[in-house]
């Protein structure tokens, strides 16, 4: 992490949760994070706050408990990161969580739209490929002109790159691939060719399906008792890094974002992002793909859309 760059108020939402804690430690606890203020608010009591207070880092840190004290947390907001709602147990899938974290998600950032219009809000909570929309399109039917909403998909990219160092027996820190498309079994589409490695057509399938299914070998690890929270956390992490780091223009890597785009008809992707002046962004799509990735992409299109479709009906049928 870099030294240099605005001070920033970053706002966890969710924060006393699964992912919530151990994020609100990495970025408490990184000093060069350039954080002033990190608002911690949850539903839930939010003693941890006190907890990390304690360590000897520049940020200051608050908490903030019940829907009374969200306009405290977001006020003056820069970054909001919401992992707010319920997780995946064995058995389901993320959309089955859209009945709960769809409303979570649309009133965490309708008081975004309110309290902090022009923070970048970062999403966590599932479905993602469904919250994304529900969030841009509540942020724009409350007159936001241009919601800087982003939806973290950086977790496939870390298990992409753990899963292939382990293949292959190297250092998952040198391994570098992309990851596009959305974050649920098929919509997730790893772009093997564009690793440091090449594959058989045999590794190829069986790495894909470790990817896109990455998330369950956490559900059934934890057996009922929630879904991948530490890594998580750590890919929030990265992601809030490599994101503030292009936005203070002291990096051009781009980071990778699921975010509303007109580069595909389902109208949201993820894929590498360029960030320009005034929020705008750019979705920059994957090329030379190989036979196998565009019959990946095309399937992982036909379930995104449906998806999306679900996040943007149900953000319409709900405008405040
Ligand atoms: N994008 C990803 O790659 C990814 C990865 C892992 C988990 N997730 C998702 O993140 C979400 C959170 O997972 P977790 O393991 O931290 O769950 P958790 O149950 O441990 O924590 C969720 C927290 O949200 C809080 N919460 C619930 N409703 C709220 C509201 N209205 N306002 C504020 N806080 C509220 C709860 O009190 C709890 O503290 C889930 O939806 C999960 O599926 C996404
Ligand atoms: O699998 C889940 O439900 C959580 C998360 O989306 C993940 O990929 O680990």
């Amino acid at each position: 992490m870099y030294s240099t760059g605005k001070l920033r108020k970053v706002a966890v939402l969710g924060a006393a949760g699964g992912i919530g804690q151990p994020l609100s430690l990495l970025l408490k606890s990184d000093a060069k994070s350039r954080i002033s203020d990190l608002a911690l608010y949850d539903i839930a009591n939010m003693g941890m706050a006190a907890d990390l207070a304690h360590i000897p880092t520049a940020s200051r840190v608050k908490g903030f408990s019940g829907e009374g004290e969200l306009p405290h947390a977001l006020d003056k907001a820069d970054v909001v990161i919401i992992p707010a709602g319920v997780p995946r147990k064995p058995g389901m899938t993320r959309d089955d969580l859209f009945n709960i974290n769809a409303s979570i998600v649309r009133n965490l950032v309708a008081a975004c739209a309110k309290y902090c219009p022009s923070a970048h809000v970062l999403i966590i909570s599932n479905p993602v490929n469904s919250t994304v929309p529900i969030a841009y399109e509540t942020m724009k039917s409350l007159g936001v002109a241009q919601p800087n909403v982003f939806g973290v998909t950086t977790l496939d990219i870390i298990r992409a790159r753990t899963f292939i160092a382990e293949m292959k027996g190297l250092n998952p820190t040198d391994v570098t691939v992309k990851v596009v498309g959305g974050h649920s079994g098929p919509t997730i589409v790893p772009i093997l060719s564009t690793a440091s490695v090449k594959f058989t057509e045999e590794e190829s399938k069986s790495l894909v399906q470790r990817i896109q299914y990455g998330g369950d070998e956490v559900v059934k690890a934890k057996a009922g008792a929630g879904s991948a929270t530490l890594s998580m956390a750590f890919a929030a992490k990265e992601f809030y890094d490599s994101f503030v780091a292009v936005i203070d223009g002291v990096s051009s890597v781009n980071p990778v974002a699921f975010v509303k785009t007109d580069a595909f008809e389902t109208g949201y992707f993820a894929s590498e992002v360029k960030l320009g002046p005034n929020g705008s962004v750019k979705s920059i799509l994957p090329e030379n793909l190989s036979p196998y990735e565009k019959e990946l992409l095309k399937t992982a299109l036909a379930d995104l859309a449906k998806d999306i479709r679900k996040g943007e009906e149900f953000a319409r049928s709900h405008a405040h």
